[in-house]
């Protein structure tokens, strides 16, 4: 058993058994920086005792140090690594200027913070004391602000101090506070330190500095207290001795962290300034009892600490640590009537005392922790070692032709499926979040509006978020309705008079209702081939945009029923193909889709097509769809009430009866009337049998072509034209040219695209430059990780043995 423990049985109180460890802890904990103070004072009781166990305990001792090694290499595991684990660290605490930096140095057995102008402390300060025999002179690293390494070692105090300071203030700056939780972390190896972790944190203020921010209090007193709260910290608070228990100012605060004082260490700074008042004994032992403010358990350290700021060896500071205690102890022995309670009070005076019981309690600590530690280090190993597996599969899986093809295959075929799913409707991913409203499309698209329409279109539902099938047919009835909106543009009487007149000169000419269909030709072209192209693009558009989406859906099937989809995370490579390829044949199908309807565009403003002269009626759009093309967003203003709402005003875009357009040019006398109308008429009429829309028109024509005639018949023309293009072939013509191929012969392209090449060719696709490199580096940080955790395990093991 060791000697903690068998002491621990002579106390009933945990805090007492702490000190009872603290004084007997002289036998086994040898810093080199230790005092010969207690050394002088073997003749004490305690020590006698302490002496008698010597012998029993060097065993003990030696697991005390294999303990304390393999927690400060676990230590600097989990700062290296980012680990979190609950290794005992000890947290300094108090208002501001109560000598907590102060006894940082002193514990660290040289000063570091040695500062013209004394700043305080403003973010907390990790201090890692590395015990080695070897750094005669103290090394000091920092670890990097963002990162877990550490700088190169800084051997002069004044860069120590500069560095913290600078540090300091480049965080404030950027954080514009007066304070900053994020903290410094300082590592020292020295071979007059302890292994010890101790953190220094900005004194609590009652009231904010000059210029500072009026919370600074608040936000110390909180960030403190946070730094406070994981139970495996034990606390140094610190309080002048000047201050009085009944009037401390933050004993409260810490009785909010720790109510019992169970992992709290109470030390009196400043020991020295209160010292001239004791004259009797009695004075004294009152004083030290803490007139049971702390409870009766908790007993307080009183320390001092050299208060001489000239520039000393760390030699001589250490020699100056050592003479304050022995002048307080002296003090108090000879200067006070009666000396004071030694048996009862000695072993809490000094800074030796401070340091052997916050070594000693975090032995203890360590060694309380170490079956949590050695099962969390169990888990861990565990851990690392099953990412460890997967990464070696994904390294092998590199190489593996086979199985990449496999693999690779599986996930194109899935996300096709996705696509398929997208377009027949689905609701998966969330539309809000992945949907986008007509704007949207529009303004993402980069394509603008409808080419020759100056007013906005709105289809119904334009402003509900929609992706996949529904935004397809959305674009669709926008189109239509974009194309309806136009009508056929008046044309100049030149025009009018070269088309006639050249007809006429050609002898027999074609009369002015083959004029007027040239003049409707030339206008549909002119009008309605950049539309098509337009809604080419907008549909493609929306088809590109399904990738990412089905990309998603994949994703969330993979992490939601762990099916065993696969995923090719990582695939940097072979992602960027399959985009690539998808992208590409969209852009052939919009390809083929423009010339697909620029065909049926030209097939119907061809001068063979008879659709001028047909009689059949076509159902105009309007109402053969509006009842199906239901409008489901919600109407709030009046102008999105009107919304290409199917009625007679405004469906779809602006369908009028071509006369009632035509009303709209302003009608004037032609003064260019073809001299001869009777020939025009009458050519007309013996050449032409055709049945024409324009027959009721032709008394007039009969009795004088006008200008505004011939263009009220173009304008019919052009209605026809584009009613017939629309209606009988260009709606099924992109229906077909874009989702018929999407879900038929998608999978096929990729196939072809992706995995018809050969091998070689294929596994440029996972041979990113360097993805292999990554995985390599990772892999070797993972082992070292690994490697560095087994050697933990197994130090934990042999110390959980040796309990
Ligand atoms: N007389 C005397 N002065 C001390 C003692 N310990 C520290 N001081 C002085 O008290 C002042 C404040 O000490 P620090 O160690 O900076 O106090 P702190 O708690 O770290 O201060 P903040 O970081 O600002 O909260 C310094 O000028 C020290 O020299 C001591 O034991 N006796």
């Amino acid at each position: 058993m060791s000697q903690i423990r068998t002491i621990q049985t002579e106390s009933n109180s945990p805090s007492s058994s702490l000190h009872s460890t603290m004084a007997t802890s002289n036998g086994f904990l040898t810093t080199p920086t230790k005092t010969t103070l207690n050394d002088k004072n073997s003749s004490s009781s305690v020590s006698r005792k302490h002496h008698r166990f010597h012998q029993k305990t060097t065993d003990s001792s030696s697991s005390f140090k294999a303990r304390f090694e393999a927690y400060n290499r676990l230590q600097a595991a989990a700062v290296a690594f980012g680990e979190k684990l609950p290794i005992p660290e000890i947290v300094a605490i108090g208002g501001q200027s109560d000598g907590k930096s102060s006894l940082l140095e002193a514990l660290l057995g040289f000063r570091f913070n040695v500062r013209e102008v004394e700043m305080g402390t403003r973010r907390p300060l990790i201090l890692q004391m590395v015990h080695d025999p070897t750094a005669l002179d103290p090394r000091c690293r920092f670890q990097e602000e963002d990162s877990e390494e550490y700088s190169t070692p800084i051997m002069s105090a004044s860069a120590v101090a500069d560095t913290i300071k600078s540090r300091t203030d480049t965080l404030l700056k950027k954080t514009k506070t007066a304070v900053s939780p994020k903290p410094i972390v300082m590592r020292a190896e020295y071979a007059h330190c302890p292994n010890l972790t101790i953190i220094d944190t900005p004194g609590f203020v009652l009231k904010a500095k000059k210029g500072e921010p009026e919370s600074t209090p608040e936000e110390i007193l909180s960030m403190v207290k946070s730094l406070a709260t994981p139970p495996h910290r034990i606390l140094v608070f610190l309080q002048q001795s000047s201050v009085e228990w009944c009037s401390s100012l933050w004993l409260d605060s810490i009785r909010e962290i720790d109510p019992t004082f169970r992992r709290t260490v109470i030390v009196v700074s400043k020991f020295d300034n209160r010292l001239r008042e004791f004259t009797e004994r009695w004075e004294v032992d009152t004083y030290l009892s803490a007139s049971g403010y702390l409870g009766e358990n908790t007993r307080p350290f009183f320390v001092a600490l050299p208060k001489d700021k000239s520039t000393v060896s760390n030699e001589e500071f250490r020699h100056q640590i050592s003479q304050v205690d022995l002048d307080v102890l002296h003090h108090l022995q000879n200067s006070v009537k009666g000396g004071f309670d030694e048996e009862k009070y000695k072993s809490q005076i000094g800074f030796s005392c401070l340091k052997d019981y916050l070594e000693s309690e975090l032995q203890k600590r360590y060694k309380e922790a170490a079956p949590a530690t050695l099962a969390l280090l169990q888990q861990r190993c565990s851990e690392v070692t099953t990412e460890l597996n997967s990464m070696d599969s994904k390294i092998q899986a590199t190489s593996d032709v086979a199985h990449l093809r496999r693999s690779s295959m599986l996930f194109a075929s899935s996300i096709c499926n996705h696509l398929g799913s997208l377009i027949d409707g689905a609701v998966d991913p969330d539309p809000e979040q992945w949907g986008k409203t007509t704007e949207e499309e529009r303004l993402e698209s980069g394509i603008g509006s409808w080419p020759g329409v100056s007013n906005a279109i709105k289809p119904p539902n334009g402003s509900l978020r929609l992706y996949g099938g529904a935004a397809f047919e959305r674009v669709m009835h926008e189109f239509r309705c974009a194309t309806y909106s136009i009508e056929c543009p008046p044309v100049s009487r030149e025009k009018v008079a070269n088309i006639i007149l050249a007809h006429a000169g050609r002898g027999g000419g074609r009369g002015i209702v083959e004029a007027a269909a040239e003049i409707a030709r030339a206008a549909a072209r002119s009008w309605l081939a950049p539309m098509l192209d337009t809604a080419c693009e907008r549909l493609a558009f929306v088809l590109r945009n399904l990738f990412d989406l089905a990309i998603e859906r994949n994703h969330h099937s993979h992490a939601n029923y762990a099916k065993k989809i696969v995923d090719m995370e990582g695939y940097i490579g072979f992602h960027a193909a399959l985009r690539h390829s998808y992208n590409s044949f969209i852009q052939n199908l919009s390809k083929e889709c423009k010339q697909l309807v620029r065909h049926h565009l030209d097939s119907v403003t061809s001068s063979y097509s008879q659709i001028c002269y047909e009689t059949d009626p076509i159902t105009p759009y309007r109402y053969r769809h509006s009842t199906l093309f239901l409008e489901l967003s919600q109407h709030k203003t009046k102008t999105s009430r009107k919304e290409n709402v199917p009625n007679k005003d405004t469906t779809p875009g602006k369908l009028v009866d071509p006369r009632e357009a035509y009303k709209t040019i302003p009608e004037t006398p032609s003064p260019d009337q073809p001299s001869d109308d009777n020939f025009v008429i009458k050519k007309e009429n013996e050449i032409y049998k055709r049945p024409s829309r324009i027959h009721g028109n032709n008394n007039n024509l009969r009795s004088g072509c006008s200008y505004s005639e011939i263009c009220l018949s173009a304008s019919q023309h052009f209605a026809r034209i584009r009613e017939v293009l629309i209606e009988r072939s260009v709606t099924s013509a992109l229906n077909s040219g874009f989702l018929t191929p999407c879900r038929e012969r998608l999978m096929v392209a990729l196939g072809l695209d992706l995995f018809g090449v050969n091998d070689e060719k294929f596994m440029d696709m996972f041979v990113a430059p360097g993805a292999i490199d990554v995985l390599q580096n990772e892999r070797e940080s993972l082992q070292k990780r690994q490697k560095i955790l087994h050697t933990c395990l197994s130090e934990f093991k042999s110390i959980a043995t040796s309990l």
